[in-house]
Protein backbone atom coordinates (compact mmCIF):
# COMPACT_ATOMS: atom_id res chain seq x y z
CA UNK A 1 0.00 0.00 0.00
CA UNK A 2 0.95 3.45 -0.34
CA UNK A 3 0.95 5.24 2.76
CA UNK A 4 1.35 9.33 3.25
CA UNK A 5 2.18 10.72 6.43
CA UNK A 6 2.25 14.48 6.92
CA UNK A 7 2.42 16.72 9.86
CA UNK A 8 2.06 20.35 10.53
CA UNK A 9 5.11 21.45 12.52
CA UNK A 10 3.40 21.43 16.15
CA UNK A 11 2.53 18.06 15.27
CA UNK A 12 6.00 16.76 14.03
CA UNK A 13 7.10 15.30 17.01
CA UNK A 14 4.20 12.91 17.47
CA UNK A 15 4.05 11.99 14.61
CA UNK A 16 7.50 11.01 15.09
CA UNK A 17 7.09 8.84 18.02
CA UNK A 18 4.03 7.29 16.26
CA UNK A 19 6.20 6.37 13.50
CA UNK A 20 8.52 4.78 16.05
CA UNK A 21 5.87 3.21 18.00
CA UNK A 22 4.22 1.37 14.96
CA UNK A 23 7.51 1.43 12.51
CA UNK A 24 6.80 -2.60 12.29
CA UNK A 25 3.78 -2.07 10.03
CA UNK A 26 4.79 0.95 8.18
CA UNK A 27 8.24 -0.65 6.97
CA UNK A 28 6.22 -2.93 4.99
CA UNK A 29 4.13 -0.29 3.10
CA UNK A 30 5.76 2.30 0.30
CA UNK A 31 5.66 5.57 2.18
CA UNK A 32 5.06 9.08 1.33
CA UNK A 33 5.34 12.57 2.73
CA UNK A 34 5.64 16.76 2.48
CA UNK A 35 8.81 17.48 1.91
CA UNK A 36 9.59 18.63 5.82
CA UNK A 37 7.71 15.79 7.45
CA UNK A 38 9.49 13.22 5.54
CA UNK A 39 12.95 14.48 6.04
CA UNK A 40 12.12 14.27 9.66
CA UNK A 41 10.68 10.28 9.15
CA UNK A 42 13.82 9.61 7.28
CA UNK A 43 16.16 11.07 10.11
CA UNK A 44 15.03 9.87 12.76
CA UNK A 45 13.28 6.84 11.85
CA UNK A 46 15.64 5.59 9.21
CA UNK A 47 12.53 4.20 7.16
CA UNK A 48 12.34 4.91 3.82
CA UNK A 49 10.14 7.78 2.84
CA UNK A 50 9.62 9.58 -1.09
CA UNK A 51 9.35 13.32 -0.29
CA UNK A 52 7.20 15.79 -1.93
CA UNK A 53 7.49 19.46 -1.73
CA UNK A 54 6.76 21.25 1.87
CA UNK A 55 3.12 21.71 2.33
CA UNK A 56 3.48 25.79 1.87
CA UNK A 57 5.19 25.03 -1.35
CA UNK A 58 2.82 22.94 -2.99
CA UNK A 59 3.82 19.40 -1.04
CA UNK A 60 -0.31 18.63 -0.20
CA UNK A 61 -1.35 19.56 -3.96
CA UNK A 62 1.27 17.14 -4.98
CA UNK A 63 -0.27 14.17 -3.04
CA UNK A 64 -3.84 15.49 -3.71
CA UNK A 65 -2.57 14.09 -7.24
CA UNK A 66 -1.69 10.90 -6.33
CA UNK A 67 -5.28 10.42 -5.08
CA UNK A 68 -6.80 11.43 -7.85
CA UNK A 69 -4.90 9.09 -9.84
CA UNK A 70 -6.04 6.43 -7.67
CA UNK A 71 -2.26 5.80 -6.78
CA UNK A 72 -2.46 6.61 -2.90
CA UNK A 73 -4.06 4.02 -0.38
CA UNK A 74 -4.29 5.93 3.09
CA UNK A 75 -3.35 9.51 4.62
CA UNK A 76 -2.36 10.22 7.99
CA UNK A 77 -1.64 13.66 8.33
CA UNK A 78 -1.23 14.88 11.97
CA UNK A 79 -3.18 18.61 11.67
CA UNK A 80 -2.85 21.63 13.98
CA UNK A 81 -6.28 22.59 14.76
CA UNK A 82 -5.11 25.53 16.26
CA UNK A 83 -2.74 27.37 14.17
CA UNK A 84 -3.83 29.22 11.08
CA UNK A 85 -1.77 27.85 7.86
CA UNK A 86 -0.99 29.86 4.94
CA UNK A 87 -1.96 27.26 2.65
CA UNK A 88 -5.24 26.16 4.36
CA UNK A 89 -7.00 25.76 0.96
CA UNK A 90 -4.48 22.81 -0.50
CA UNK A 91 -5.29 21.20 3.27
CA UNK A 92 -8.76 21.89 2.73
CA UNK A 93 -8.86 20.68 -1.05
CA UNK A 94 -6.22 17.12 0.06
CA UNK A 95 -9.22 16.37 2.81
CA UNK A 96 -11.64 16.79 -0.01
CA UNK A 97 -10.23 14.51 -2.25
CA UNK A 98 -10.08 12.15 -0.11
CA UNK A 99 -13.37 11.91 0.82
CA UNK A 100 -14.00 12.21 -3.44
CA UNK A 101 -12.02 8.84 -3.68
CA UNK A 102 -12.91 6.85 -0.58
CA UNK A 103 -9.39 7.49 0.60
CA UNK A 104 -9.00 6.70 4.19
CA UNK A 105 -7.70 9.59 6.22
CA UNK A 106 -6.79 9.78 9.85
CA UNK A 107 -6.16 13.41 10.63
CA UNK A 108 -5.10 12.73 14.63
CA UNK A 109 -3.16 10.00 16.10
CA UNK A 110 -5.94 8.51 17.88
CA UNK A 111 -7.77 7.64 14.38
CA UNK A 112 -4.31 7.25 12.84
CA UNK A 113 -3.74 4.10 15.22
CA UNK A 114 -7.34 2.45 14.33
CA UNK A 115 -6.18 2.71 10.44
CA UNK A 116 -3.15 0.67 11.09
CA UNK A 117 -4.67 -1.85 13.33
CA UNK A 118 -7.35 -1.80 10.45
CA UNK A 119 -4.61 -2.17 7.98
CA UNK A 120 -2.55 -4.93 9.35
CA UNK A 121 -5.83 -7.12 9.59
CA UNK A 122 -6.38 -6.55 6.19
CA UNK A 123 -9.23 -4.02 6.55
CA UNK A 124 -8.02 -1.86 3.75
CA UNK A 125 -7.23 -5.08 0.91
CA UNK A 126 -10.21 -3.58 -0.51
CA UNK A 127 -7.77 -1.08 -1.98
CA UNK A 128 -5.79 -3.54 -3.93
CA UNK A 129 -9.19 -4.87 -5.50
CA UNK A 130 -10.12 -1.46 -6.38
CA UNK A 131 -6.57 -0.89 -7.63
CA UNK A 132 -6.76 -4.32 -9.90
CA UNK A 133 -10.10 -2.83 -11.37
CA UNK A 134 -8.91 0.22 -12.46
O1 LIG B 1 2.28 21.93 5.73
C1 LIG B 1 2.20 20.73 5.66
C2 LIG B 1 0.93 20.07 5.31
O2 LIG B 1 -0.11 20.96 5.04
C3 LIG B 1 3.37 19.88 5.92
O3 LIG B 1 4.47 20.28 5.15
P1 LIG B 1 5.92 19.94 5.65
O4 LIG B 1 5.98 18.46 5.88
O5 LIG B 1 6.85 20.34 4.55
O6 LIG B 1 6.14 20.72 6.91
Amino acid sequence: MKITLIAHDNKKDSLIQFVTAYRDILAEHSLYATGTTGQRVIDETGLPVTRFRSGPLGGDQQIGSMIADNDMDMIIFFRDPLTAQPHEPDVSALIRLCDVYQIPLATNMGTAEVLLKGLQEGFIDWRLIEERRN
